[in-house]
């Protein structure tokens, strides 16, 4: 099947790792960079947002609050990601859900408010081994997916980027095959389909999970894969510059 034409997107995850230094080298590296035909965004830990200073790509936040603001302490706006020029935010990766308790239903909520005041939502989902092993991939995701079509016309919709990020596969350097992400990716398109088409077409799907420069032609070359969201190999910027060169 010919690969539809879709705005390819990679995106770094830093999680709770880098510091100013890596800020600077990024910033540099990547502005001496011109990824046309792709959008690349770096989402740091929220200390660094305002220190980049992106020509070439775009930033964003690695979460935030489902709420509009208040007494929420340690919490973090929507507003106030804008303020600091992000564009994109990460909702519901595996890490919050797993150690900050976030479900279905608040992944959504963060999901619904990020696009509904201006911010495109990476929204994450992505099954661990035991429910692979299980042979429950597509229940579990259907289940993730549901909480957010339930929230959000197709409309909407169609402006997020979901990443399917297999828990077993991230930070553990065992990637998921081409295939294996195809699959899914596959499967998270023909969700969005029953749904509706058009918007299917266009939403982004990317990958994330042990992505690295040798393996990242081969996962950007399915189908429905539309880039990567890159945790370790984004700390280092030539390998993170190979994998945005692999998603042209
Ligand atoms: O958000 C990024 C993912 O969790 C992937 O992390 P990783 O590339 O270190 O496996």
């Amino acid at each position: 099947m010919n690969k539809v034409k879709r705005k390819p997107l990679v995106a770094a995850n830093w999680k709770m790792n880098g510091d100013r230094a890596l800020v600077e080298v990024f910033t540099n590296a990547l502005n001496q960079k011109c990824f046309s035909g792709l959008d690349v965004v770096l989402c740091p830990p929220f200390p660094y947002l305002s220190l980049f200073n992106a020509e070439t790509f775009s930033i964003g936040g690695q979460d935030i609050s489902h709420l509009k603001n208040g007494a929420h302490t340690g919490d973090v706006s929507v507003a106030m990601l804008q303020e600091m020029n992000c564009k994109y935010v990460i909702v519901g990766h595996s890490e919050r859900r797993e150690h900050h308790g976030e479900t279905n239903e608040i992944v959504a909520e963060k999901a619904h408010r990020a696009v509904s005041e201006g911010l495109i939502p990476i929204i994450c989902v992505g099954e661990s081994l035991e429910v692979r092993k299980e042979g429950f991939v597509e229940r579990f995701i259907t289940e993730q997916l549901q909480a957010v079509v339930s929230v959000m016309s197709a409309d909407i919709l169609q402006q997020c980027v979901i990443a399917y990020e297999p828990i077993w596969a991230i930070g553990s350097g065992e990637t998921a095959t081409p295939e294996q992400a195809q699959e899914v990716h596959a499967f998270i398109r023909g969700f969005l389909a029953d749904y509706d088409e058009a918007m299917a077409s266009r939403v982004r799907i990317i990958y994330g999970g042990s992505a690295k420069p040798s393996n990242a032609t081969e996962l950007f070359k399915q189908t429905d894969v539309d880039g990567g969201l890159i945790g370790g190999a984004s700390l280092n910027t030539d390998d993170f510059i190979a994998i945005c060169q692999a998603a042209i």
